[in-house]
């Protein structure tokens, strides 16, 4: 074969293989265009996960419901250009197009945990509650304060009207007696004074309803320690009148004030009087001493007011059982609960807990334990639930005992210390 034969052959063999060459890289452009494109996804503002996850900002508050829409809806983020580095029109860098290089960098901040987590709550303060509270005595305000407000403030009563004062102080369970003698005053002061306004009316009511409550009583909680011994304190009353609730609600106040509690669940009668107690405890941070269930109750006493001792507290509550197999069997039981305790400590205070919305009943009960016990205080529950807030002047008349505490309400702050004249003035409006 001749050199120019040669020649041509290879010639020929390399435009052959740039023609294969260019086809090649034409071919292969046409199939990368003609790739379909991915479709973008419809959840353009988060980040959709090849697996299917979507994630979003954490919002633990939101509902999934809120979760979802706020994926779908995302406003697009501004752009910081006041604090753009890059004035030279040179574009930034990620995070850095934002922030000054030179800038004041984070270092570690010394942040105070709390030493362990607690349970322990908030009280409301204590002072001036009833009259915050005076909203819970609508009832008693509507039946009592308007209606003999409304009849003294008309002017000149007749024997009718008389007639309807007296039926008004009746129905809010002032009881006979008491209601004779306020009626009486109400009709010598007014003859001698001749009232004439409705403001003399309600002032003189006001006066007369104060008189009829002993403003004058010793109304105050023996619950501070003593001779180096805490103050002893029992609970005593009929199942459901709110014994436990107010152990709690007491504790409550006692800790407010900067006092020191330890509870003794010697209600060993009903099981879930005994957690009901721990509860209460635990929110103020009070221990609770409590013994098995159906377990001799002068025994959990004695031994929550050892304790108490021992750990020096300044205040023992012991709530005791309001339902035993008879009534007599509950009278000696208190009866023991307080004679075991006074072998180490004094009992400061028996506090009776009437249901204000028992009425009569309430009374009734009253006696029965005043037999047994010396009551110290009243206790009136659930005032906050009746219109009968007559029944206050009632029971105190009838014990001769003051009436120290009324529980306004199943808020856990819904214990005032009783005041007569704030009392009258939440009832007459
Ligand atoms: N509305 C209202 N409810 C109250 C008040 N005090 C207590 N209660 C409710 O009365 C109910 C009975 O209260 P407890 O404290 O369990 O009564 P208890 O006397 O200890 O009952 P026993 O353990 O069965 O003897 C609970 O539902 C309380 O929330 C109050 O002042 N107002």
């Amino acid at each position: 074969m001749s050199t120019s034969s040669l020649v041509l052959i290879l010639v020929v063999v390399a435009v052959v293989l740039i023609a294969a060459l260019v086809t090649g890289v034409v071919l292969t452009r046409r199939r990368r265009i003609s790739l379909p494109q991915k479709e973008e996804s419809p959840r353009s503002g988060g980040y959709q996960a090849s697996s299917g996850f979507t994630l979003t900002p954490a919002a633990p508050e939101a509902s999934d419901a809120e979760a979802v829409a706020a994926a779908e809806v995302v406003e697009p983020v501004e752009h910081p250009v006041a604090d753009r580095t890059e004035v030279d029109g040179q574009p930034g860098v990620g995070d850095d197009a934002s922030v000054p290089r030179d800038s004041v960098k984070r270092g570690f901040v010394e942040v105070d945990l709390p030493v362990e987590a607690s349970e322990v709550e908030e009280i409301e303060p204590t002072a001036g509650r009833l009259e915050r509270l005076r909203g819970k005595l609508s009832k008693s305000r509507n039946a009592f304060g308007t209606s003999l407000l409304g009849l003294l403030g008309a002017g000149d009563l007749d024997e009718d009207s008389w007639q309807d004062v007296e039926d008004t102080l009746l129905i809010a369970d002032l009881g006979a007696a008491l209601t004779t003698e306020i009626v009486d005053t109400l009709r010598s002061k007014i003859a001698s004074s001749g009232v004439r306004t409705e403001a003399e009316a309600a002032a003189l009511l006001r006066s007369v309803l104060v008189d009829a409550l002993e403003p004058k009583m010793d109304r105050s909680l023996k619950a501070l320690p003593h001779a180096g011994k805490p103050a002893v304190l029992l609970v005593v009353g009929v199942n459901g009148v709110g014994k436990t609730t107010t152990t709690g609600k007491l504790a409550r106040v006692l800790v407010a004030d900067g006092r020191t509690v330890l509870l003794g669940a010697a209600d060993t009668f009903r099981a879930a009087a005994a957690d009901q107690l721990e509860t209460w405890g635990k929110r103020v941070g009070a221990e609770t001493v409590r013994g098995p269930e159906g377990g001799d109750p002068a025994s959990v006493a004695f031994e929550a007011v050892k304790r108490g001792m021992e750990t020096g507290v300044s205040t023992v509550l012991v709530d005791t059982a309001g339902r035993l197999h008879t009534k007599k069997g509950l009278m000696d039981e208190l009866g023991k609960v307080k004679r075991v305790v006074e072998k180490q400590a004094v009992v400061d205070e028996v506090l009776l807990v009437l249901d204000a919305t028992t009425g009569q009943n309430g009374l009734t009960q009253a006696r029965v334990f005043a037999e047994q016990v010396a009551i110290t205080g009243i206790v009136l529950t659930k005032l906050d639930g009746t219109a009968k807030g007559g029944i206050v002047f009632q029971v105190q008349r009838e014990l001769g005992v003051p009436v120290k505490l009324v529980g306004l309400g199943e808020g856990a702050d819904h214990l005032a210390p009783f005041e007569p004249g704030a009392f009258v003035d939440a009832l007459l409006g």
